[in-house]
């Protein structure tokens, strides 16, 4: 192991953000849950089975807006038509729904801003201080403007997001697309690229795509769960990996 904590020869990080890089995989949460039981409630009645935390982690984070919608409905047995992307946030539809998501998640972030773990903010600058290099792989078509936000998005030498893989026809996670992309972009091998997620679904992805260590960021209490969907090492903060000195 180096004092960066990683197999020695790991050469590329891959760094998820919502979660890992930012506060923000509680407000993605919150703004599903609002979404989701408002679609319920207007569906069943008050005696909806509300959508919670266990649905948001197996069905919904870390997958791109749409495929999250998807994925929730078909649990409860529910399928609506397409539309397209640019359904109104009215329109019951998954795009319309992910559209509504959308303009609730943006409004939080208007109204409360965006913060950025300090201990991901140290260990990004360590690990391109010992010369390895650094992308964001993020689901989020909002990635850019957060990591903007934050004076983060120069920490990065590549950044496949939302909008990115969308252009270059990539499927998200829990596939290994998006990561595979960023460390061929990086010139690097997956077995000398790092994952670093909080996501069960990306944790599939790291563990399908071979990458050479997986880093489970357990910020909810689930590093089980991290583990059984192929973290090599589960940490609280970045901060507990290795020395950096
Ligand atoms: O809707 P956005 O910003 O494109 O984000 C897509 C997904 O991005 C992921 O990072 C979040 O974990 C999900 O909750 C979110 O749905």
């Amino acid at each position: 192991m180096t004092d960066l904590g990683l197999p020695k020869q790991i050469l590329a990080c891959l760094f998820d953000l919502d979660g890992v890089i930012t506060k923000t995989a509680v407000v993605h949460a919150a703004a599903w849950k609002r979404t989701f039981d408002e679609f319920l409630r207007e569906r069943d009645g008050d005696g909806f089975r509300p959508f919670d935390d266990a649905d948001y982690s197996a069905y919904v984070d870390g997958m791109p807006r749409a495929d999250g919608v998807r994925s929730f409905l078909a649990s409860r047995g529910i399928h609506l038509p397409e539309g397209t992307p640019d359904d109104p946030p009215e329109r019951t539809t998954v795009h319309g729904l992910g559209n509504r998501k959308n303009q609730l998640l943006l409004d939080m972030i208007r109204t409360d801003g965006v913060e950025a773990y300090d201990g991901t903010l140290r260990y990004i600058e360590a690990v391109r201080a010992h010369g390895l290099r650094t992308a964001v792989v993020s689901s989020s078509a909002n990635c850019r403007d957060v990591l903007r936000s934050v004076g983060a998005e120069d920490l990065f030498d590549v950044r496949v997001d939302g909008v990115v893989a969308a252009e270059r026809r990539l499927p998200g996670k829990p596939r290994p697309d998006t990561f595979l992309a960023a460390a061929k972009d990086l010139g690097v091998d997956p077995s000398e690229a790092a994952v670093f997620e909080d996501a069960l679904a990306g944790m599939d992805a790291g563990r399908s795509g071979h990458f050479g260590y997986v880093v489970g960021v357990d910020r909810v209490g689930q590093s089980a769960a991290l583990r059984a969907h192929g973290a090599d090492v589960v940490v609280r903060d970045l901060d507990e990996l290795g020395e950096r000195t």
